[in-house]
């Protein structure tokens, strides 16, 4: 028997997985909504396809969707018949991810229209950041995962591997939606928030917070590890922005604010044990957990309480280093300074890969080191780890905060 995890986010029953795509409720602008993802879909392959007819986009956006297998997708969110949100799939940010950066938990009070079945990474985003949402698509292909590589042009056998490969992970894909949309739905509660508070230590003139206050939010974050349900790892994520404009916080918060917080966890409102637990040591790729959980800064994101504001310096505290799957997300959420741990950093593992961290460029990247003299790629000994992993003991004094180097090695 399962029990509810709080969260303000249940899955519905009401969810609309059409399989084929169901036309809004005849509102007013009901026709309207459903042809509008399609042309979103199309905008942004005519963005790549350059300044030319929209007919010979199209033409050309075919071909270059076959060569990439990409399969864009247009997004089109309304809320009381109008249309709040357009959103399209590009190769970093898919359409949905970029609606839940838009509009956050907000997104529950709309519709949202798809111009193809989306990939699962978005679907449970979505369901994950919203309740009671109706969620349309256009049958046909379904979007691909930006995870999932290119097709290589070298030679033939690698290209039929991948091609391949591209089958099994929608394959798999189509599995995760299907279990995803026939989840229940549950209460609603609000998402765990913390009330720290930090003291004004920072230096004004280089970094937005110093070293203690770092720890301290660090610390924050591991806490929230602990109420993973991950079987095997917690990982937490808080997010703090410092305001620019002084006079507006008080001054105990040393003018930070907090945006959000997050563990990894089932999309919000699951049953307990609903959804696979398997890691990628295990053989059914089918029941792996990968497909379903939501990570740490996902959940930050999507029930953030503040908006991510460009004009402040907004600080992202992961006790885990930033997959692969996060990355593309907390660039365009405008985040400025990344500070996490070593863990797992460059390690390609299938399900879930930690290489694009490193090339992330623009963005503050402090790296935190339990242990400086031990190299990168060891056991798991950070945050709430569960199960198998051998505990550690912490020593303090051996913990070192230090800047990410960039990809000259250079550090930021
Ligand atoms: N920045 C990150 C990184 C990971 N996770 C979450 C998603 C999964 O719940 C879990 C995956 O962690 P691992 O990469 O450690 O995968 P495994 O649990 O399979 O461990 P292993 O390294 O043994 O394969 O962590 C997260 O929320 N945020």
């Amino acid at each position: 028997m399962g029990f509810p995890r709080t969260g303000s986010n249940p899955v519905r029953d009401e969810f609309i997985y059409a399989p084929r795509f169901t036309p809004p409720a005849r509102e007013k602008k009901g026709s309207w909504s459903g042809i509008k993802p399609s042309w979103m879909e199309e905008s942004e392959l005519k963005n790549r396809a350059g300044p030319c007819r929209a007919e010979t986009a199209r033409t050309e956006a075919f071909r270059r969707t076959a060569e990439d297998k990409i399969n864009t997708v247009g997004l089109v969110v309304v809320k009381d018949s109008k249309v709040v949100g357009l959103h399209s799939s590009g190769s970093e940010l898919h359409a949905g991810p970029s609606a839940i950066l838009e509009h956050g938990s907000k997104l529950s009070q709309s519709s949202l229209y798809f111009s193809r079945r989306p990939c699962a990474t978005c679907l449970k985003m979505i369901i994950n950041g919203t309740k009671n949402t109706p969620i349309c698509f256009w049958p046909g292909d379904p979007e691909i995962s930006t995870l999932t590589p290119p097709p290589s042009s070298e030679n033939s056998t690698s290209h039929d591997a991948s091609v391949l490969l591209i089958s099994e992970e929608a394959a798999l894909d189509a599995v995760a939606s299907d279990k995803l949309k026939s989840t229940v739905a549950l209460t609603s509660a609000s998402h765990p928030v913390s009330d720290a508070s930090l003291r004004s230590q920072f230096d004004p003139d280089h970094d937005p917070v110093c070293p203690d206050v770092a720890v301290h939010c660090m610390v924050q974050a591991r806490l929230l590890s602990y109420r993973t349900e991950d079987p095997k790892v917690g990982v937490g994520a808080v997010i703090w922005a410092k305001r620019q404009e002084s006079g507006c916080v008080p001054a105990l918060m040393g003018g930070l604010y907090l945006v959000g917080c997050g563990f990894n966890a089932y999309p919000s409102g699951s049953h307990f044990n609903e959804f696979p637990q398997m890691d990628d040591k295990q053989e059914d790729r089918q029941r792996r957990k990968y497909r379903y959980i939501i990570h740490a800064e996902q959940n930050a994101l999507t029930f953030r309480t503040h908006e991510i504001r460009r004009s402040d310096a907004s600080l992202l505290f992961v006790t885990k280093c930033p997959c692969d799957e996060c990355v593309p997300l907390i660039r365009a959420a405008g985040v400025s300074h990344i500070y996490t741990s070593d863990l797992d950093q460059g390690r390609d593992k299938g399900d879930i890969s930690y290489r694009r961290f490193q090339h992330l460029q623009g963005v503050h990247k402090y790296c935190w080191q339990r242990n400086p003299s031990a190299g990168h790629h060891t056991s798991h000994y950070v945050n709430g780890f569960l199960g198998k992993h051998k505990t550690e003991p912490e020593h303090r004094n051996s913990k070192k905060l230090r800047p990410f180097p960039d990809s000259n090695g250079e550090e930021l």
